[in-house]
């Protein structure tokens, strides 16, 4: 089987996205994870089945790099929807896109040249005061699970050890999380990596992980504004905006496609 695929990225964060509007492909775990593997496969942190949907434009289907369907993601709602766009898909405003991820309505809008807004879920789930591997750790649900530590310099940081050993810590996360190291960098702004569950190693960018380390740093008075600038690994900007009271939550950044190609599944 032959499939066209665009990949795209958002803010680092990259994806292999599919138009299945026609909803003739059925990819298995182990061939999207395939798929996802870079070096031997196309490479992506996820992919993305763009579908049909009876009360939105299009439904995103999302999976992890590891096969499995993923939680919400916010950097891949951006480039679906940039997908979306360039790809032509019918939306009753141009330009404003509604999908469906995991049974959840979500709004964006392509604001600019390869720049899209995406109107998040209310954060839930707050946990606080957790010691964990030896870092004070926070919890959020921004669409995903997500533990949020304060460090003084997040390049001093073993992620990829630090962030294993917490993801799979099932005492306090049975279903795992992601796990985000912030640096404070100014008043409005922030500086994230973020190791993530199901891609099993720190990504460039991970958009509820943005979220989720912006509401965390307003609500223990870290940051002042309701518009945080979030600098992820790949060096790229997220920004963070919300009401006084933390929720109408937005999430804009860049997302572009990279290239376009097709693959032959066995
Ligand atoms: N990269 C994503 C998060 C994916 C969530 C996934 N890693 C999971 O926990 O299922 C984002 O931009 O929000």
């Amino acid at each position: 089987m032959q499939i066209n695929f665009s990949k795209l990225s958002g803010a680092g964060n990259d994806f292999i996205i599919i138009d299945n509007r026609a909803l003739a492909i059925h990819l298995t775990q182990p061939q999207i994870n395939a798929l996802c593997t870079r070096r031997t496969g196309v490479g992506a942190d996820g992919l993305i089945l763009v579908e049909p949907s009876l009360h939105c434009d299009f439904t995103m289907k999302y999976f992890n790099a590891d096969g499995f369907p993923g939680s919400m993601c916010g950097n891949g709602g951006r480039c679906a929807v940039y997908f979306a766009f360039m790809q032509g898909v019918t939306s009753a405003e141009p330009e404003h896109f509604s999908f469906e991820a995991n049974s959840n309505r979500y709004d964006a809008e392509v604001t600019n040249s390869e720049t899209v807004r995406l109107h998040m879920l209310d954060a839930r789930d707050f946990r606080y005061h957790m010691e964990i591997e030896g870092f004070a750790c926070t919890f959020v649900n921004t669409g995903s699970p997500h533990v949020v530590i304060f460090a003084d310099d997040i390049n001093a940081i073993n992620v990829a050890e630090k962030g294993v050993a917490i993801r799979r810590n099932t005492d306090f996360f049975p279903e795992g999380t992601n796990v985000n190291f912030v640096e404070i960098t100014s008043p409005s702004s922030i500086a994230l990596r973020t190791f993530e569950r199901g891609v099993e190693e720190e990504t460039l960018a991970c958009g509820t992980g943005a979220v989720a380390a912006a509401i965390i740093s307003r609500k223990l008075g870290k940051i002042l504004p309701n518009s945080v600038k979030v600098t992820v690994k790949s060096g790229d900007m997220l920004e963070v905006s919300f009401s006084e009271n933390m929720q109408n939550i937005t999430l804009t950044g860049p997302a572009k496609i990279v290239y376009q190609g097709s693959v032959t599944i066995p």
